[in-house]
C-alpha cells in the first residue's frame, strides 16, 4: 500500500483555449465530481470502463459524480487490447447515443490505455465531438496515453491506425489506484516513464536509475515520477500537438514495439504495449550504436536498467517466437511515421539525445532484425 499523504500535484498542458490540467495524487477519484463540475458545469456523463477496473474503482467514481449532481450512465467493455476495435467502438458509440447524451455532455474514460484510447475516439466522433475526461488507472495511462489527445483503435494492419486527436478537458490521475495494479502492468508503465529520460532528460533517466525501487514501492517518489513524466509529455504536446514534428520523439521504441504487438496478435499473455516499447527502446539504442550514432555503452546502460526493473529487452524475450525479419519489416512499413514510403525511426546519439531519423535504409533495418532474431 502507498503511504502518500501529499496534496495533489497539478501539471498543465498548455494548448491555448484548449489547455487542461492533469491532477495527480492519491484519492483524486473521490473528488472527480467536484473537479469535473467546476470545469464543465451542468454536464451529464457516460463512464466508459472495463470489467476489471469497474470492480475496483467504479463505485468511487459513481459516488463522486452523484455527490456533485452529475447524472451518468456506465458503458462496460471487455478488458484487453482486442477491445480497441471497430466492433467495440460501435457498441460504445451506440450506448452513448442510447443514453441521449448531448454534445455538451462528457465521456469519462475510467481505466488504462485501451479504455482511454477507445473512449476518447468515441467522444471525438459522437455528435462531432463531446467533452472528454480521462481518469487513468494504470501507470502507463497516467504517464502517457491519457495526456496529449491521441485516440484510436487498432486494425489487422497495425496499432492505432484509425483515430483522431481529441484533447481531454481534464485528466485525473489517482495514484492510489496503482496500489492494486499487477506488477507486470506497473513495469509496462515504467517503460514509458523511462522513455522521457531517454528522449531528452538524461538527468531524469539517472534519477530513475537511482530511485526506481522507491517508485515501485509507492509514496512521494512515485507521485514525483508521474508528475515529471506528465510535465515531459505536456511540453512536447504543447509544441507539436498534431505530430508534424517533434512529437514523433514520443514514439521512441514504438516503431519496433508496435510491430511486435501486431506480430503477437495483441495477445497480452505474450506482450503488453509497455513491454513492446521496452524491447523497442533497447533495440533503438542498439541500432543507433550499430549505425555508429551512439556509444554501445549507452545502449548497454539502457538495457541494463530496463532488465533490472524486470522488463524485456530482446526479441528472444517475446514468448511463443516471432515471424522472420521480412514479416516484422512489413509491420514496420505500416508505421504512421512512414513518409512517401521511407521509414522514419526515433534514433539516438546517447542517453537523452533522441532524434527523428528519416530515410533509414530498409536494408540496414532488415539486417539488424535478422541479427537480433538469430538464436
Ligand atoms: O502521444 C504520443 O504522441 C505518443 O506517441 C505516445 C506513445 O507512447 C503512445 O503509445 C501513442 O499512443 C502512440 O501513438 P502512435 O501514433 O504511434 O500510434
Amino acid at each position: 500500500m502507498s503511504t502518500e499523504t501529499e496534496a495533489p500535484v497539478v501539471v498543465s498542458v498548455d494548448l491555448g483555449a484548449r489547455s487542461y490540467d492533469i491532477v495527480i495524487g492519491p484519492a483524486i477519484l473521490g473528488s472527480a465530481g467536484v473537479e469535473i463540475a467546476r470545469r464543465i458545469p451542468g454536464t451529464r456523463a457516460a463512464i466508459v470502463t472495463d470489467a476489471n477496473v469497474a470492480a475496483a474503482h467504479l463505485r468511487t467514481l459513481r459516488d463522486a459524480l452523484s455527490a456533485a449532481g452529475i447524472g451518468h450512465e456506465v458503458v462496460t467493455i471487455a478488458p484487453g487490447e482486442k477491445s480497441k476495435s471497430f466492433a467495440t467502438l460501435q457498441d460504445t458509440v451506440d450506448a452513448i447515443l442510447a443514453a441521449r447524451l448531448e454534445r455538451g455532455d462528457t465521456v469519462i474514460a475510467l481505466g488504462g490505455g485501451v479504455v482511454g484510447d477507445l473512449a476518447g475516439f468515441a467522444a471525438a466522433i459522437v455528435r462531432r465531438g463531446m467533452n472528454f475526461v480521462q481518469a487513468p488507472t494504470s501507470l502507463l495511462a497516467q504517464v502517457d496515453s491519457s495526456v496529449g489527445g491521441k485516440t484510436g483503435i487498432n486494425t489487422g494492419h497495425g496499432k492505432n491506425l484509425v483515430g483522431v486527436f481529441h484533447q481531454p478537458r481534464l485528466v485525473l490521475a489517482d495514484t492510489a489506484a496503482l496500489d492494486t495494479l499487477p506488477p507486470r502492468e506497473f513495469r509496462a508503465g515504467y517503460a514509458e516513464m523511462a522513455k522521457y529520460g531517454l528522449i531528452d532528460r538524461p538527468e531524469f533517466f539517472a534519477w530513475l536509475e537511482n530511485n526506481w525501487k522507491d517508485i515501485f514501492a509507492g509514496g512521494a517518489a512515485r507521485v514525483e515520477a508521474i508528475a515529471r513524466s506528465c510535465r515531459a509529455k505536456a511540453d512536447v504536446v504543447a509544441r507539436d500537438e498534431h505530430e508534424v514534428g517533434d512529437r514523433a520523439l514520443l514514439n521512441l521504441g514504438h516503431t519496433f514495439g508496435h510491430a511486435l504487438e501486431a506480430a503477437t496478435c495483441y495477445d497480452s499473455a505474450r506482450l503488453v504495449h509497455g513491454e513492446g516499447v521496452a524491447i523497442g527502446m533497447a533495440l533503438a539504442h542498439r541500432f543507433s550504436a550499430r549505425l555508429n550514432l551512439a556509444s554501445p555503452d549507452d545502449a548497454e546502460r539502457v538495457e541494463a536498467h530496463l532488465r533490472e526493473v524486470g522488463l524485456p529487452t530482446r526479441l528472444s524475450d517475446v514468448p511463443g517466437g516471432l515471424p522472420d525479419a521480412e514479416a516484422l519489416l512489413a509491420y514496420i512499413a505500416q508505421d504512421k511515421k512512414v513518409a512517401r514510403g521511407a521509414l522514419t525511426f526515433i534514433l539516438t546519439r546517447g542517453i537523452g539525445q533522441a532524434f527523428i531519423a528519416k530515410d533509414v535504409p530498409i536494408s540496414q533495418v532488415l539486417s539488424f532484425l535478422e541479427e537480433n532474431l538469430a538464436p
